[in-house]
């Protein structure tokens, strides 16, 4: 499959974006209606779902009464850029960290016999506790969010006052600056003389969570802006890992890493696919 093509044809003159705009538009509208006259007649009664949705209709600066076909398409646009970067980067990331898995057989029996004794002691239920416990595997995630080998943190900012480096670089204040990941994903202060290798247990040995940002981790940015919804995208990505590991060898066709795609300064999972092969029990 041609996705270069793909996106080419589709996504860039927008098709794929109408259409789906377009249908999530008409499932949204009736919800959306609903919940004004649920609060115009209940008043103070109205128990509020804690949900996007509600807050954006409470926002002074977006919320309103009346669902027009303007409020109907920017609070799309809103909730579709909010999908996007939840669900498409938390499934990027889970399939390049099965990939990253998949061609490391050294790593499986210790990783698996974590998943297989975390599995006992709750039974198959897991908690947030039992999610803690998953040490190796979370630094094992930190190491394949590291190493996912973007160019750049797609999210862009503005430089809200002028600032200048130590070097007497300036940037002004306006200009829009993209972080460049490679010097700060692949120091060798950090990481070591070959700050590109895989290194499983960084983590682990250093006392970093993968969902804790550093000035060497830059995966869900930094500051006051950085990814609210990375400790929730790490659990998914454990809990996926951890069911898939306990029942499965998971392996690449060619038993090696496979690589990954790049397009221009973004990078994706290998396409390659994956072997499940059910663990005898
Ligand atoms: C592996 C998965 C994810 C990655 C790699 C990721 C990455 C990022 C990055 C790099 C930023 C920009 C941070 C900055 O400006 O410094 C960001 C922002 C954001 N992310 Fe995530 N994200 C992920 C999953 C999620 C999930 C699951 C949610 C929601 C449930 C989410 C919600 C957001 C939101 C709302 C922002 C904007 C925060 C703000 O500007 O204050 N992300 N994410």
């Amino acid at each position: 499959m041609n996705y270069e093509k793909i996106l080419q044809e589709n996504w860039l003159n927008n098709k794929i974006f109408t259409i789906q705009m377009g249908n999530f538009a008409k499932y949204l509208k009736p919800v959306l209606e609903k919940r004004l006259k649920d609060k115009e007649i209940l008043g103070d009664k109205y128990e509020p779902p804690l949900d996007i949705i509600e807050y954006h209709l409470n926002d002074p600066e977006y919320g309103t009464k009346v669902i027009t076909d303007d409020y109907l398409n920017e609070i799309c646009e809103f909730l579709f850029f909010i999908m996007v970067v939840s669900i498409h980067t938390t499934s990027q990331h889970f399939t390049s960290a099965l990939y990253d898995f998949a061609g490391r057989p050294e790593l499986w029996d210790d990783i698996y016999e974590e998943q297989v004794r975390i599995d006992k002691e709750c039974n198959g239920e897991l908690s947030s506790q039992h999610i803690n416990k998953m040490v190796k595997l979370d630094s094992f995630v930190r190491e394949s969010l590291r190493t996912y080998d973007s160019v750049f943190n797609p999210v862009p900012h503005r430089c809200l006052e002028s600032y200048t480096f130590k070097n007497g670089m300036t940037i002004p204040k306006g200009r829009i600056v993209q972080t460049y990941l490679m010097d700060i994903h692949y120091n060798t202060t950090a990481y070591g003389p070959e700050p590109r290798s895989f290194l499983p247990y960084y983590g682990l040995e250093n006392k970093f969570l993968a969902s804790r940002t550093d000035k060497n981790y830059f995966i869900f940015g930094s500051g006051r802006h950085a990814c609210p919804g990375r400790f929730f995208a790490v659990n998914e990505i454990k809990i996926g890992m951890h069911k898939l590991i306990l029942n499965y060898h998971i392996k690449t066709p060619s038993g090696k890493i496979e690589k990954k795609i790049h397009s221009g300064p973004l990078a994706s999972p290998p396409v390659a696919g994956l072997i499940f092969e059910n663990r005898k029990k």
